[in-house]
């Protein structure tokens, strides 16, 4: 048996703050409460740091089979408990697609054995994630995907879609759209607006997004299915999705923090940092995101954890890969810019990067803090700054455009099932 308390935090529970000890059994927590001891416990002093439940990220890239020097199994999960992060959702974007029931239980397998947090596998929602054949969705469950995405491309065909949401229906799987028109790209590298003329660069409208996401969202009211809509960006898609809501249509979405933090009048060179999809948009668009959240029209934020290699990456917009990383920087930029800001509330915060992702999409035994539940903890430093450098990212990916700001709120300790998974200064497995 092991036994850790972590002693005087200020722990999140039940939507308020209390100053208390957890003492965690194995891989649950045993006991909430004061001055908490043990005579064969190992102690661990987390006086003022907030204790919070492990954080969810329903979307991330490991690029593991296949793009190995951009991220494997192993440091995208590290960077994930870096950041906080117990849960994630593994994108099935990696080479080869793993499009067969047999490669979805190695790959299963191999985040259980390589990850240092809980990975959920994505399955492709067609073959080879091109127009045509769908995958065999029953079998993708039983071999343990939790949910379908062709995410890095859009389904460009409404009959696919329509089939796909069928299937998803039929087998209770929510599937996860990234939602991109490729016939409205036109080129596009960055948001088509200002920014772009001035840099001389292709522009990508907002309706290259809003347009397919009016269309599944009539696809998922006619199937029942559970639509997801990816990395939200647009002003258009946050109003779409609200009036889907009122009408009943069973959609939820995520946002992700760069969307919510940066608008694309930021962008002030040629740096690839700056260059994910969707695009940064307009601040009018930024502002509506952040209104979505607030009025709950976006269910929660996911990072879109997107490593590239520095080499790709300096190659410029209009050649580099699109994405940014963001497993290890999503809680203290947010926390720093939104929650000490006094736009979100910190229960907010907590609420839409843990019980509401975990939630949404029927994560058990994650996604809060409570007696008897796992114990997947993070622990937060919100009183001292430190600066983003990419010195300390576990990640292979440095692409972020947050290099060298001062933040509040580093992850110090992030236990997985009550092992430590991430500790700063500490050893990392
Ligand atoms: N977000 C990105 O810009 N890139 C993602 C794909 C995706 O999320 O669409 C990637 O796999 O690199
Ligand atoms: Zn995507
Ligand atoms: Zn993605």
């Amino acid at each position: 048996m092991t036994e850790t308390i972590l002693k005087n935090g200020r722990v999140w529970l039940d939507g308020h703050i209390q100053t208390c000890d957890l003492l965690i059994e194995n891989a649950k927590i045993k006991a909430i409460g004061q001055n908490l001891t043990s005579p064969t416990a190992k102690v661990i002093d987390v006086s003022n740091q907030l204790v919070a439940p492990g954080l969810v990220d329903l979307h991330v890239h490991l690029r593991d089979p296949g793009q190995t020097a951009k991220e494997t199994i192993k440091t995208g999960s590290l960077a994930a408990a870096h950041g906080g992060f117990t849960t994630i959702g593994a994108m099935p974007n990696v080479t080869p697609v793993p499009d067969t029931a047999e490669q979805i239980a190695t790959l299963v397998a191999r985040n259980a054995n390589e990850g240092v947090v809980h990975i959920k596998q994505y399955a492709p929602i067609t073959k080879q994630r091109r127009a045509g054949a769908l995958t065999d969705f029953a079998a993708m469950k039983t071999a343990g995907a939790f949910a379908v995405s062709n995410d890095g491309s859009g389904v460009q065909d409404a009959g696919s879609m329509f089939q796909a949401l069928k299937e998803a229906q039929a087998n209770d799987l929510p599937l996860a759209a990234h939602v991109e028109e490729d016939k409205l790209l036109f080129g596009g590298v960055m948001n088509a607006g200002a920014p772009a003329k001035r840099l001389g660069l292709p522009g990508i409208i907002n309706a290259a997004e809003t347009s397919q996401l009016a269309r599944d969202l009539e696809l998922a009211q006619q199937t029942g299915a559970h639509y997801h809509m990816c990395h939200v960006s647009t002003a258009e898609s946050v109003r779409l999705i609200r009036q889907a809501k009122a009408a009943g249509i069973k959609v939820t979405c995520e946002v992700t923090p760069h969307h919510l933090l940066l608008s694309d009048d930021m962008i002030k060179g040629d740096d690839a940092n700056f260059k994910m999809n969707p695009p940064l948009r307009s601040e009018q668009d930024r502002q509506a995101l952040v209104a979505g959240l607030l009025d709950g029209t976006i269910n929660c934020i996911a990072t879109d954890h997107a490593p590239h290699t520095a080499a790709e990456k300096q190659q410029g917009f209009l050649k580099s890969p699109f994405g940014i990383v963001g497993s290890e920087t999503a809680f203290s930029l947010l926390y720093t810019h939104f929650v000490k800001e006094n736009i979100f509330s910190l229960n907010q915060l907590l609420n839409w990067l843990s019980t509401k992702p975990a939630q949404i999409f029927g994560l058990k035994n994650t996604g809060y803090l409570g007696l008897g539940t796992v114990a997947d903890i993070a622990v937060f430093d919100l009183n001292t700054a430190t600066t983003i450098e990419t010195d300390t990212f576990l990640s292979k990916g440095h692409n972020s455009p947050f290099i060298g700001q001062s933040v509040f709120g580093t992850t110090t300790l992030t236990l997985v099932a009550g092992k430590v998974a991430y500790q700063k200064g500490g050893t990392t497995k």
